[in-house]
């Protein structure tokens, strides 16, 4: 269970976050959504202590994040952040392995079992094939899976995930939040795609310039009335195959169909 109360950040003097809240119960999905520059990644950073609120708290199963340290919180939390760490000259079998780092002694080998584990996180977001390429050879999509098969192989309860489908297709962004939204994890995800939030997220939480505008099911919050001043477009909901879609219109500039 993850819960945020009363969060509250600045960059130097310019507040970022006031008083943002969200709470992951477990197994529970919850989509960190809103505009460009409203305070997404500086909220998801603060919920694994990246970066340390200047108001309200954060507890991971009761236990403030601020009292755990590094080593404590990365044997809780998995984080896939945005464009980080997928740069490095190792192989994807040693990229995916560091997710066991948190659970070896400073001079510990990988054992068997994380070889297995390792084997097995990249079977499962399909990048098996992938093992022995080297990760600054690899496509932004191909870069991400790996990125969440290091996540599963940390063993976690909790998952963090800026971004995910970002650079993915729209087959494997179905796939990737599928895998995420099938895992007994709790999970905070931020995402731009409200349709994809909409699908796979059991909670959302909709920030503006900082601020948490709304809070609860993907039906409630995502309302024209809710979304329309907080992004400045037409939104309509429409249901297929009983489900929620939103179908976004620009109030004016130029189309071409
Ligand atoms: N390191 C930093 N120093 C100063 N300002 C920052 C820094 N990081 C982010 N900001 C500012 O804080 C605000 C919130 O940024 P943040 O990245 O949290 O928003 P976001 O909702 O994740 O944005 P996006 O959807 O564009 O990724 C923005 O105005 C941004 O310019």
């Amino acid at each position: 269970m993850i819960i945020a109360e009363g969060i509250g950040f600045a960059y130097g003097r310019t507040p970022v976050l006031e008083g943002a809240f969200l709470e992951g119960r477990d197994g529970q999905m919850v989509g960190l959504v809103g505009p460009n520059g409203s305070g997404k990644t500086t909220f998801l950073r603060t919920l694994y202590g990246s970066l340390r609120p200047t108001a309200g708290l954060v507890t991971l199963d009761g236990d403030p994040v601020a009292r755990l340290g590094p080593r404590r919180t990365a044997r809780r939390v998995a984080v896939v952040a945005q464009e980080r760490g997928g740069d490095l000259p190792v192989t994807v079998r040693e990229m995916v392995l560091l997710g066991r780092l948190p659970h070896q002694g400073v001079f510990d080998r990988h054992s068997p079992d994380d070889h297995a584990r390792a084997a097995a996180a990249l079977a499962r977001v399909g990048a098996s094939h992938l093992a022995d390429r080297r990760v600054d050879t690899l496509s932004g999509g191909e870069k991400q899976r790996v990125l969440i098969a290091r996540s599963l192989t940390q063993d976690v309860r909790h998952l963090l995930l800026d971004e995910p489908t970002n650079h993915l297709d729209v087959r494997y962004q179905h796939d990737v939040l599928g895998l995420v939204a099938g895992l007994e994890v709790t999970t905070v995800v931020v995402l731009h795609d409200l349709n994809l939030a909409a699908r796979y997220c059991d909670h959302v939480v909709l920030l503006d310039r900082g601020r948490v505008v709304a809070s609860g099911s993907p039906g409630e919050v995502f309302t024209p009335a809710t979304l329309e001043p907080v992004y400045g477009i037409g939104v309509t909901r429409v249901d297929v195959d009983g489900r929620l879609h939103l179908v976004f219109t620009p109030h004016d500039g130029p189309t071409k169909a």
